[in-house]
């Protein structure tokens, strides 16, 4: 039996920063790996897939080359491999640096193997047994495989497994028109693939307001990506032209043929095979680690940070997560979960900023509610970079002035909504955007004549 001062079970977003601290207060510490150091984020996940994006705006960017009075002399062609080589590079330079600093902690030791709980401070790698007072779990999540019909007849492919893909899939079909989805949708379209996304529901991106989820259809179809919503007979068989996806039941086409499959219809936690029932500690009906407003579960001693505790799907979300911890645990403070303010990004080109609530959230929360939109086609800079698809929109309180949230789907929306995340972390009122005097010619620029078109929701 080894012992160590903590045990931090994988090395994803908020391990890793963890085991740093503990490091650097003298405490040893065992951090446990059973793949990739550097976990979904920089293995399968945003590393590799920005990586991506970004090829595909290359290749869309040299495409429209003659609208910015360019001639390129000839077809803009992909090289998949080299392409795939870019990100494969970003991810093995990002894994590497994270294991070579995990490696050169003093006080720190790198396991590799499956951990799993033989009692409440007991952790078994192997034939190894592990013991601390402390033990911290950020064991991620995976994509989830529903039970669709025929799903087990056909070969597809999940995050893991696309971001190794070195050619162009004919027709790409998606399942899912969320994150994973839309941006695999129009990086393979821009790629060259036909490509069709597939979504159950109504609309996609259901989480976003009906306006910004219309755009983004919108944006997509007009680059030849086929969506079709309201599937409601989603099922697979192998035919001999392809593998053959059910879509409806009742309306439109009933199936469509492609040539590869991509399931992005959601994650699951990594909770199944930890032996947590050993250890005691409780998990929700979907799987998720049940944890307080300071990341402990239900057995004292032992912590759950990052998607595995389903208060945060996210990179930063994650490290959030250890920044907390490490606070408390560390430095004598007393932070909590709920004191977060969500924000996030969807990496279509152009991006969706998104923080705090939608309209439809505040509204259901019984705020009195304003609004401010704007076109990006009224945006100095996105009409200097001839790129203006999208919109802005601010929601406040006609009573308190707090600002609720913000949507920026536009050119460098991404980075031109902590304007208002900072503003809003800040507790600062909409007058203070109001009266901001951003940098011109910028996109953030156009936040305080948002701020002035507010008018009462709906
Ligand atoms: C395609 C894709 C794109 C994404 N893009 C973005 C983005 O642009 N921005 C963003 O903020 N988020 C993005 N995300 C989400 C982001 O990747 C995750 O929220 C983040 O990685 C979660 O970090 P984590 O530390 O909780 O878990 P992970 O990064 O998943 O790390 C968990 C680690 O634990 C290990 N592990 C699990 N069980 C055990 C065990 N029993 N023993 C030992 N080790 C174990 C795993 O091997 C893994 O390395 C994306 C996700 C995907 C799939
Ligand atoms: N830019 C980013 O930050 C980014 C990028 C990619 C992934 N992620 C993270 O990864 C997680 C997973 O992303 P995702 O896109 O797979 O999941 P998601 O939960 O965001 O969306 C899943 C989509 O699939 C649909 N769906 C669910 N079950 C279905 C079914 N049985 N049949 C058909 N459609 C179904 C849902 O309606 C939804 O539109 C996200 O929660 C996100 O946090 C983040």
């Amino acid at each position: 039996m080894q012992t160590f001062d903590a045990i931090i079970i994988g090395a994803g977003q908020a391990g890793p920063s963890l085991a740093g601290r503990f490091n650097d207060a003298g405490k040893t510490v065992a951090i446990v790996e059973r793949k990739h150091v550097g976990g979904t984020c920089v293995n399968t996940g945003c590393k590799p897939t920005k990586t991506l994006v970004a090829s595909a705006y290359a290749a869309h960017l040299a495409r429209r080359s003659a609208d910015y009075g360019i001639g390129i002399g000839g077809d803009v062609t992909i090289d998949m491999p080299a392409v795939m080589r870019r990100a494969l590079k970003v991810t093995m330079d990002s894994r590497g640096s994270n294991e070579s600093w995990l490696e050169k902690m003093p006080h720190c030791t790198l396991i590799r193997g499956h951990a799993r709980f033989e009692s409440a401070e007991t952790i078994r790698v192997g034939d190894e047994l592990l013991t601390a007072p402390q033990i911290f779990l950020n064991v991620g999540a995976r994509a989830t495989i529903p039970d669709f019909e025929g799903v087990d007849d056909i070969p597809y492919m999940t995050n893991s497994d696309i971001v190794g893909l070195d050619r162009v899939p004919e027709h790409l079909v998606i399942i899912g028109g969320s994150y994973i989805g839309l941006e695999y949708a129009q990086m393979y379209r821009r790629f060259g693939a036909k490509v069709t996304v597939v979504e159950r529901g109504e609309r996609i991106v259901s989480r976003e307001d009906a306006e910004i989820s219309q755009s983004i259809h919108e944006m997509l179809e007009a680059e030849g990506i086929v969506i079709r919503t309201g599937a409601d007979c989603i099922r697979f068989r192998k035919t001999d032209d392809g593998i053959a996806v059910g879509l409806s039941c009742d309306e439109g086409e009933p199936e469509v043929i492609g040539s590869d499959v991509l399931l992005a219809v959601g994650r699951r936690p990594n909770t199944d095979d930890l032996g947590l029932d050993k250890a005691g500690v409780t998990l929700d009906e979907r799987g998720y680690i049940e944890v307080g407003d300071d990341l402990s579960t239900s057995v004292a001693g032992i912590w759950a940070m990052g998607d595995c505790n389903g208060r945060g799907a996210f990179t930063h979300t994650a490290y959030n997560d250890f920044e907390i911890v490490a606070a408390n645990l560390l430095d004598g403070e007393s932070r909590k979960v709920s004191d977060r303010l969500l924000g996030y990004a969807l990496y279509t080109d152009p991006p969706l900023g998104r923080v705090g609530m939608t309209e439809h959230q505040a509204v259901k929360a019984g705020h009195k509610v304003l609004v401010g939109t704007r076109p990006m086609s009224q945006v100095g800079r996105a009409v200097e970079k001839g790129e203006t698809i999208g919109l802005m929109k601010i929601v406040t309180d006609a009573e308190t002035k707090k600002i609720l949230g913000a949507a920026l789907l536009g050119t460098g929306g991404d980075e031109a909504i902590h304007g208002v995340l900072d503003m809003m972390n800040a507790g600062a009122t909409y007058d203070a955007l109001r009266w901001a005097v951003p940098i011109h010619p910028t996109v953030s620029e156009l936040w305080p004549t948002v701020v002035q078109s507010m008018k009462p929701a709906g």
